[in-house]
């Protein structure tokens, strides 16, 4: 499925969840069962080839992309979960990102040493969640080289931010603007 045809099923909600922000809302994408398998099968094509032992997906939204993908890829899934959901001890960091703050959590025992994990996220604006999930896993032992996206929204500079702590983007489609 082509990126125009990705981008007529995802809504654009203005002034949500904060005045200024457009909200590029997939929940309209997961609805339609072509999109679905279409986003998937998209994201398994910008992967297919890259060395990745794990997906980690960041909760909520990079959870559905991230397990699909993880089954089609043929590794395991890791949540990075929000603040105080993992019931073990966990590594922890407070990030900002378009709209607020946050902290991620992971649980190291699940993290393979030195082995390649591929972040896997519905969205890329400012890169402070995806920069999040890489300093954890990072932390935990894992190689991280590698994330895909759904939507990137470049002009925020998620991906230059990304990249300056060598991790390279991919994603399936592109808006441009703030
Ligand atoms: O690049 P950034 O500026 O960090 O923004 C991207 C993040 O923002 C959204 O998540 P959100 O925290 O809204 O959580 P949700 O998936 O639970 O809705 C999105 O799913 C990414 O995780
Ligand atoms: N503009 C946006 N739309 C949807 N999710 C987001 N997460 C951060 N910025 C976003």
């Amino acid at each position: 499925m082509g990126a125009e045809e990705l981008k007529a099923l995802i809504r654009t909600v203005p002034d949500f969840p904060a005045p200024g922000i457009q909200f590029r809302d997939v929940t309209t994408l997961l609805a339609d069962a072509g999109g679905l398998a279409g986003a998937v099968d998209g994201l398994v094509g910008l992967t297919r080839d890259l060395p990745v032992a794990s997906v980690a997906g960041i909760e909520a939204r990079g959870f559905i992309f991230g397990a699909a993908l993880a089954l089609s890829l043929g590794v395991g899934f890791i949540p990075m979960r929000k603040a105080g959901k993992l019931p073990v001890e966990t590594l922890g960091e407070d990030y900002k990102l378009e709209y607020g703050v946050a902290r991620l959590e992971v649980d190291p025992s699940v993290v393979v040493k030195n082995a390649e994990v591929l972040i896997v996220d519905d969205l890329l604006a400012t890169g402070g969640t995806a920069l999040a999930a890489t300093h954890l896993l990072r932390r935990a032992g894992a190689r991280v080289a590698d994330a895909v996206f759904v939507v990137d929204l470049p002009d925020i500079g998620g991906s230059k931010a990304l990249e300056k702590a060598g991790v390279a983007t991919r994603a399936l489609v592109a808006y441009g603007g703030h």
